[in-house]
Parts: C-alpha cells; sequence; structure tokens
C-alpha cells in the first residue's frame, strides 16, 4: 500500500461525526498551517452549534448535518475526502479508501463512530435507528404500520415509546424498571405516567430519604394510553403525565397508520427468544406459537412466552464500534466493548494512532466520578481533547489529562422533562456502599443525591430543578454533608446560600 500513496498528510482524520469534526476544528485552530485531510463515508458532517457551557462540566449544544464544504471554508489548509476507509496499514502509516486511493498520515485520528447492535442482522422486519436515513426509513415503515415492537431499554427506546402516536407500541424491557442505563426504579416510577399523555395532575411535594419504589411482577406488563378516556390495563402502578418530542427526530412525524392515541403496553424482565415471519408461524408446530386475531408480517416470542404480532421491530439494544476497517493486519488492543482501546493522551496501542468518540473506549484509570458512555457530550469533549493531544505531541509540548474528565455529567430530555445525570448516579461501582436521599414531586421534578461516607458522588435531577451547579461543586469539593442530612434536600431552604 505504501508505495502507492497519493499523498501524505500530516494529520489525518477518520469520521466526520460530532468526535472527528471537533478533532478537526481543534487541531486546525492550534496548528493553522498543517496540512490535514477529513476522510469520511457520508456527505455531510455533524457540527456543533450553539455551544454553551452551562457549568464547570455541564454542556448543552445543538448538533446540525453541515455540507463539508462549511468546514473547508473555514480552514483552508482541510482537505475533506468522502470515501470510506476499507483498510489500514500502521506500520506504513497508510490507508486505503474504498474508491482505491491510498493516502500517508503522520499522525492519524479514528473517529469511525458505531452502529447499532441489532438483535439479528439480516431481518429485513429488525430496524436499527442510527443515522438520518435509518430514521427516516423507520418513519416510513411507522406510517404504514399499526403495531410495532421496541426492544431496549436505553435513551432510543426511551424517546421512541414517548413519541410515536398512531400506533401500538409493545415494548419489551430486559429490566423491572424502565430506562435503566440512565435512571433507577424510582425515576422511573415518576416518568411512566407521562405515557398517559393530556393527563395534568396537581403536583403533590413528597420527600422520601428511603428508596422504596412498587415494581412490577417478572415477566409482568403494564400498558398505558394516551387516550383520556381509555382504561388502564395490565398491573402494576400507572400515573398521569404530559408529552414533547426529543431533539434528533424534531421535524420529524413519528405517526402510524392509526388515527388517534398513543398506546404503550411495557413487558418488563423479557428478552426476544424468537422472531418469525408469519409463514414460519403458522408451519411451526408449537402451539404456544400461535397468533392472536389477525395476521402481521413478523411474530416475537419473548422469555416471558408471550408471542407478539406486529408490523416490524426495533432494536434499540445499544452500539458496536465501528473498528473493522482498521483492525485486518494490525495489531490493536480491543476492550471488551469491542473499542479500541485509548490511554489518557486519547492514544491506541498502535504508534501515530488517535482514536475519539464512540468507536473508542477510555481505558485510563478513571476518575472516581466520571465513567465513559456513547453520547454527543463524550463525542465533543473526546474529540477536542484528542485535537490537542495531537498538536502537543507534534510540538513538543506537555498535556495533562482534560478536566472535562473529571466528573460525568450530562443534559438530555426524557419525557419532556429535563435530566441532569451527574457523577455516580446510578451508583456505579458503589456496591452497597452508599445511600440515596431522593424528593420526589409528582409530574414536577426528581432529585436523587448519591452520598458515599457522607460525600455527594453522583445525582439525577428530572425537572427544572436548578440545582445542577450546586450539586456539581458539592461533587467536585467533596465536602463532608453528614452534618445537613435530610435537610439537605429540603424543598423549603435555598441550598446556594446554605453553602455560602
Ligand atoms: C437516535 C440517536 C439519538 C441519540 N441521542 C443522543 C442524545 O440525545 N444525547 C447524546 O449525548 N447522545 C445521543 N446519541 C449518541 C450520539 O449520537 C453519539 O454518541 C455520537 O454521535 C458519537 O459521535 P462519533 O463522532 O463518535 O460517531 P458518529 O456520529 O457515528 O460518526 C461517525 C462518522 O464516521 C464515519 N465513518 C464510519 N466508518 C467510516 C469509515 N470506514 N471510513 C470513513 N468514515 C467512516 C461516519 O460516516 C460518520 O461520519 C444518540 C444516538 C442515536 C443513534
Ligand atoms: N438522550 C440521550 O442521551 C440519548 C438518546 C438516545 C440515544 N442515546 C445514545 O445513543 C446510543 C444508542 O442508544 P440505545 O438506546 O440503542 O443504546 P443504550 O446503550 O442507551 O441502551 C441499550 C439498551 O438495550 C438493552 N439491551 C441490550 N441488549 C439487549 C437484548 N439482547 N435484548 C433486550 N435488551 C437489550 C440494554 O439493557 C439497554 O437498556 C447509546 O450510546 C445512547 O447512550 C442517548
Amino acid at each position: 500500500m505504501a508505495d502507492r500513496k497519493e499523498k501524505t498528510f500530516r494529520f489525518v482524520i477518520v469520521g466526520g461525526g460530532i468526535a472527528g469534526v471537533t478533532c478537526v476544528e481543534q487541531l486546525s485552530s492550534q496548528i493553522p498551517s498543517a496540512d490535514l485531510a477529513l476522510i469520511t463515508a457520508g456527505p455531510h458532517i455533524k457540527a456543533v452549534t450553539n455551544y454553551k457551557q452551562v457549568s464547570k462540566t455541564l454542556e448543552e449544544f445543538d448538533v446540525e448535518e453541515q455540507p463539508s464544504s462549511v468546514l473547508e471554508e473555514k480552514f483552508p489548509n482541510l482537505t475533506v475526502i468522502h470515501s470510506a476507509v476499507k483498510s489500514l496499514d500502521t506500520q506504513s502509516h497508510s490507508l486505503e479508501t474504498t474508491d482505491g486511493r491510498v493516502f500517508g498520515y503522520e499522525k492519524l485520528c479514528i473517529c469511525g463512530g458505531g452502529r447499532p447492535k441489532l438483535l439479528t442482522q439480516d431481518n429485513p422486519y429488525v430496524l436499527g435507528i442510527r443515522d438520518t436515513d435509518s430514521a427516516q426509513e423507520f418513519q416510513k415503515r411507522l406510517s404504514k404500520a399499526k403495531r410495532i415492537i421496541v426492544v431496549g431499554n436505553g435513551g432510543i427506546a426511551l424517546e421512541l415509546v414517548y413519541e410515536v402516536d398512531g400506533c401500538e407500541v409493545i415494548w419489551a424491557v430486559k429490566d423491572k424498571a424502565i430506562g435503566n442505563t440512565f435512571f433507577d426504579a424510582g425515576a422511573a416510577q415518576f416518568l411512566i405516567p407521562s405515557l398517559e399523555a393530556d393527563k395534568p395532575e396537581r403536583a403533590a411535594l413528597c420527600k422520601r430519604t428511603r428508596y422504596t419504589t412498587e415494581e412490577p411482577a417478572p415477566g409482568g406488563s403494564q400498558t398505558f394510553t394516551a387516550d383520556r378516556n381509555a382504561r388502564r390495563q395490565g398491573t402494576g402502578p400507572t400515573e398521569a403525565g404530559s408529552a414533547l418530542g426529543p431533539d434528533w427526530h424534531e421535524g420529524i412525524v413519528l405517526r402510524g397508520a392509526e388515527q388517534g392515541t398513543r398506546r404503550v403496553s411495557l413487558e418488563y424482565q423479557c428478552e426476544v427468544e424468537q422472531i418469525f415471519t408469519s409463514e414460519e408461524l403458522l408451519k411451526s408446530p408449537q402451539q404456544t406459537l400461535r397468533p392472536e386475531n389477525g395476521s402481521w408480517p413478523v411474530y416475537v416470542q419473548l422469555t416471558n412466552g408471550k408471542t407478539f404480532g406486529c408490523d416490524f421491530v426495533v432494536s434499540a439494544t445499544g452500539v458496536v464500534p465501528n473498528t473493522e476497517p482498521f483492525l485486518h493486519g494490525n495489531n490493536f488492543a480491543l476492550a471488551d466493548d469491542g473499542g479500541l482501546q485509548v490511554d489518557d493522551h486519547m492514544m491506541t496501542s498502535e504508534p501515530d494512532v488517535y482514536a475519539a468518540g464512540d468507536v473508542c473506549t477510555a481505558c485510563w484509570e478513571h476518575s472516581p466520578m466520571w465513567q465513559q458512555m456513547r453520547l454527543w457530550t463524550q463525542a465533543r469533549q473526546m474529540g477536542w481533547y484528542t485535537g490537542r493531544c495531537m498538536a502537543a505531541h507534534v510540538l513538543s509540548e506537555p498535556i495533562e489529562l482534560d478536566f472535562c474528565f473529571e466528573l460525568f455529567s450530562h443534559i438530555t430530555k426524557f419525557f419532556n422533562y429535563k435530566v441532569v445525570l451527574l457523577g455516580k448516579f446510578n451508583g456505579q461501582g458503589l456496591g452497597l456502599d452508599y445511600e440515596l436521599l431522593i424528593r420526589c414531586t409528582k409530574g414536577q421534578e426528581y432529585v436523587k443525591v448519591v452520598l458515599s461516607g457522607g460525600r455527594m458522588v453522583g445525582a439525577v435531577l428530572i425537572g427544572d430543578t436548578d440545582l445542577e451547579e450546586t450539586f456539581e461543586n458539592l461533587i467536585l469539593n467533596q465536602m463532608d454533608l453528614t452534618r445537613y442530612g435530610e435537610e439537605l434536600l429540603n424543598p423549603n431552604i435555598d441550598i446556594e446560600d446554605y453553602f455560602d
């Protein structure tokens, strides 16, 4: 490959997502004269706009798809190459694209992102959602659908079940409560009433210091409908709430073939056992697999023994890092989740190769309050820091791990509530060695604080609590809070004054 090099760049970045684009921006601003190439498979790049630093570690921004010419106009030394990388030879420092061109690099950053980890790879009735195209395909199929099954319990599932209208949604989750990647069962209970839109309730304050929640029985189910007049079905607690859409599909109408109400049925603590087409199902000798009335194109048998027919299945079951084109013939260390291992300078195990965003796994010794999650925020932070590391290395300057990796922080929206997650928000890695303080005002806010040894180590803030900055400080300064006890969450005390 080495002798076929069309050109050698000082820096090559692969991937036009948030991580790659932020890395390009950072490198270009630090070394404006450097010859730099961005190789990306898609026609567009993803840009961060309206960036706002909310507090020391919390940030908010929009993500916009833009033509790559915007980036080239801004940075004259940048060449954007629209092609996918087919292979990499780290020894000769060169990569080949699918259109047969070979480029050399002095330093390379891989920002290839991830792809949906689908329940099954080759079933036309199983969809994943990742990019604009897959979101549009989902929208198209949904417009003709009467019933879909959503499998998974993370970010995408939470957004979809809330957003889809005019189509029955059966939501199969592995866990005892919804949204397990982001919350605990208490927060899930706070959010569940929102699945029944248009039912305003007067807020009633309740302060709890002990963590107790009602959970559905194993294999239990609950049904929620946005229809004001509809009766609740199934088992378990249900309450009322309200509705709105998440940012990624703003502007896309997510409506099924039916008019009117949204209806979500939850199947707890179950996974997908098998997926059948209607023909396969009719041939099946097993009585348990007989469909209910009506004929659906596809049937899903769950591990709780139930079988549901539907128009298609959404597999919202996480992502796998896009590493394949880079591995063959090289010696990359991979993490258990399949990501390229990176150290505290975002360097992979191969010389002069860095990685950032969803494709990599942070393998340095983490700060006690930080963990990796595959999110826009972290893709931006990693891309930015990697750009700084690459520049520092060529300029022989020292560089230390950035402050943004001190504390995990994420702002998002679920079920139309602002959600802020800080530190070890679910007591991750703390075993049983922590205590929770919870304040919950139905329909308004849910505040959970995780304390370990009397010090705050994490928090979940749902609603407009205005507590994020104070709690961020308390986590960062590790003040002993033992003497404040439950007063810490007393809504009648202005907590900011308290700590002045
Ligand atoms: C539906 C959905 C909603 C989400 N919502 C949120 C949210 O609300 N908040 C949040 O924080 N996070 C959210 N995320 C997660 C977030 O989008 C990702 O963590 C983030 O985009 C990762 O950025 P990245 O740059 O690492 O990868 P990507 O954005 O996936 O970019 C990868 C880039 O690499 C290119 N590429 C891949 N392979 C090659 C190759 N071989 N050669 C050349 N180019 C290649 C691709 O074309 C793409 O441009 C959401 C994800 C999804 C799917
Ligand atoms: N608002 C947000 O912050 C937001 C919104 C959407 C997506 N995202 C991000 O986008 C990426 C993709 O989202 P996602 O929801 O697919 O991933 P996710 O990692 O958030 O959630 C995956 C879920 O699927 C479940 N799961 C995994 N394998 C399963 C199986 N075989 N059967 C049943 N359940 C299974 C997991 O338990 C988990 O609940 C993630 O990195 C996520 O963090 C973030």
